[in-house]
């Protein structure tokens, strides 16, 4: 099979949304399968605008997201279908277990419920939940809600698993699970998108990176493509930058008025 036939997880072209003023601009992405990728920009650069256009929660302005070849915008049941996405505010029924949650959750993908039930078991395991399995979400800690707005994401299965700043307000333990989760998923093919500030994730999880600002995408690419991109407007010297310095040249640079 020549490169040429793959699928990519998602193609974004085009894509635009203005609200009050423009969040996103002509924008372009590409996310292959079986990849992580972190897409990076300063606060308000239009991260969250982008992936919730993405996840079929804000309708674009103009240009098309195609997802593993699924055209999104025409047929948005069967996007979602194939994709999760979890808000960097978790947003869980306090009055419902996590375990509670979950079967709900399965229930609305249709997802066969004792199927579920073992998945639902399994997710709390690997995130460390599985005491509070049975306890009213009511009582938890932002942490806590946020790991189980994350099983709920992964309970599908999803093919394309789209994250808004999944490590926010996780303590150094509960980071590491997640991020051990997402690359265990990646190293099983899935398709992981996840906003970042913490640049350190970015730098040692994602195969590649997007960096926005202004709603633009100023460069994309690995780590390495992305020096040599800062490189060549004169930001790095030499091969020895971190992402932090490639992303605040690049913004610094890039950043359109
Ligand atoms: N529902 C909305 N109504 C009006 N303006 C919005 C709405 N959502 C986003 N915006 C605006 O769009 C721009 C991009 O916001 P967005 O949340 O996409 O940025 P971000 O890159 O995710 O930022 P952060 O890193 O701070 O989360 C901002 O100027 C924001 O104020």
């Amino acid at each position: 099979m020549g490169a040429a036939s793959v699928t990519e997880a998602l193609i974004v072209r085009g894509l635009d949304k203005t609200f009050a003023k423009p969040a996103v601009r002509e924008l372009d992405l590409t996310v292959h399968p079986g990849e992580l990728y972190a897409l990076l920009g300063p606060n308000g650069a239009g991260k969250t605008t982008t992936l919730r256009m993405v996840a079929g929660l804000t309708k674009p302005d103009k240009g098309s997201i195609s997802i593993f070849g699924i055209d999104a915008l025409a047929d948005p049941a069967a996007a979602k279908a194939v994709t999760a996405w979890a808000p960097d505010e978790a947003m869980i029924y306090d009055r419902l277990t996590p375990l509670e949650y979950l079967e709900f959750v399965a229930g609305l993908w249709n997802v066969e419920p004792r199927h579920a039930k073992a998945r639902a078991g399994e997710l709390l395991e690997t995130l460390g939940l599985a005491s509070e399995a049975r306890r009213r979400c009511e009582g938890f800690s932002r942490g806590m809600k946020q790991k189980v707005a994350l099983a709920g994401a992964l309970i599908h299965d999803p093919r394309l698993l789209i994250l808004d700043e999944p490590l926010t307000g996780l303590d150094a333990a509960s980071a590491r699970l997640v991020k051990d989760m997402l690359q265990a998923r990646v190293d099983a093919g899935g398709t992981v998108i996840l906003t970042t500030h913490i640049l350190e994730v970015a730098e040692r999880m994602a195969d590649r990176i997007g960096i926005i600002a202004g709603g633009r995408l100023l460069a994309e690419g690995t780590l390495d493509a992305l020096r040599a991109h800062a490189g060549k407007t004169g930001a790095g010297q030499g091969g020895g930058d971190t992402l932090e310095d490639v992303f605040l040249q690049l913004t610094a640079d890039g950043a359109p008025a």
